[in-house]
């Protein structure tokens, strides 16, 4: 599991004041960003063509469960799961104004603890000279053993 924090901005939230739909998945992947950062990816490699290989996302999924509102304090858990030699899942849970602790223990002791939202986002692997799959690098398999969920 990796846990990012992050502020909600202004810039975030639509005319109701509550964060656009859309722009909570973008913070979702900002997350991802930020667990293959902390791993030790080069970023700037991995999201460029450089390395023959690219990582699209081919489904993704969100349910939201309470509003987000400007200068909320987010607590989002990453929890990425291989499924195949090719592809992988990450489950999202994100959380406002509680302890990161309490998140990164995965415990949910009262009502505060509820997720706002959960999401899912589904990547796979392809080969930027044909787009057919290809399989994962060693470093995101590495990546992937480092951050999922243990028995
Ligand atoms: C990705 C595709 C080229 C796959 O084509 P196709 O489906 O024909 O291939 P296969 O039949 O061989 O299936 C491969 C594999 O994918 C699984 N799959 C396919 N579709 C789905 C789906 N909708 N939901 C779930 N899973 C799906 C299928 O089950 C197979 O899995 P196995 O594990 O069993 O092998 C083609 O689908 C494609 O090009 N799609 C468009 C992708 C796209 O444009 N997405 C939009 C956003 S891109 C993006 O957000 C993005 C995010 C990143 O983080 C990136 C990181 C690095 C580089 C690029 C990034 C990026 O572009």
């Amino acid at each position: 599991m990796y846990i990012h924090q992050r502020q909600i901005y202004f810039k975030d939230t639509d005319a109701a004041g509550v964060v656009y739909f859309a722009n909570a998945l973008s913070i979702c992947h900002e997350s991802y960003e930020a667990a293959l950062r902390d791993f030790g990816v080069d970023v700037r490699e991995f999201f460029s063509d450089r390395g023959g290989y690219a990582v699209p996302i081919v489904h993704a999924e969100i349910d939201f469960y309470q509003p987000v509102f400007c200068g909320d304090r987010l607590v989002i858990q990453v929890l990425p799961e291989q499924r195949s030699l090719y592809s992988f899942q990450i489950n999202y849970q994100i959380f406002a104004n509680c302890e990161a602790d309490l998140v990164a223990q995965d415990i949910q002791l009262n009502a505060k603890q509820k997720p706002c939202a959960k999401a899912i986002t589904q990547h796979v692997c392809i080969s930027t000279s044909d787009r057919r799959k290809t399989e994962l690098p060693d470093q995101l398999t590495q990546w992937l053993a480092n951050y999922s969920p243990t028995d």
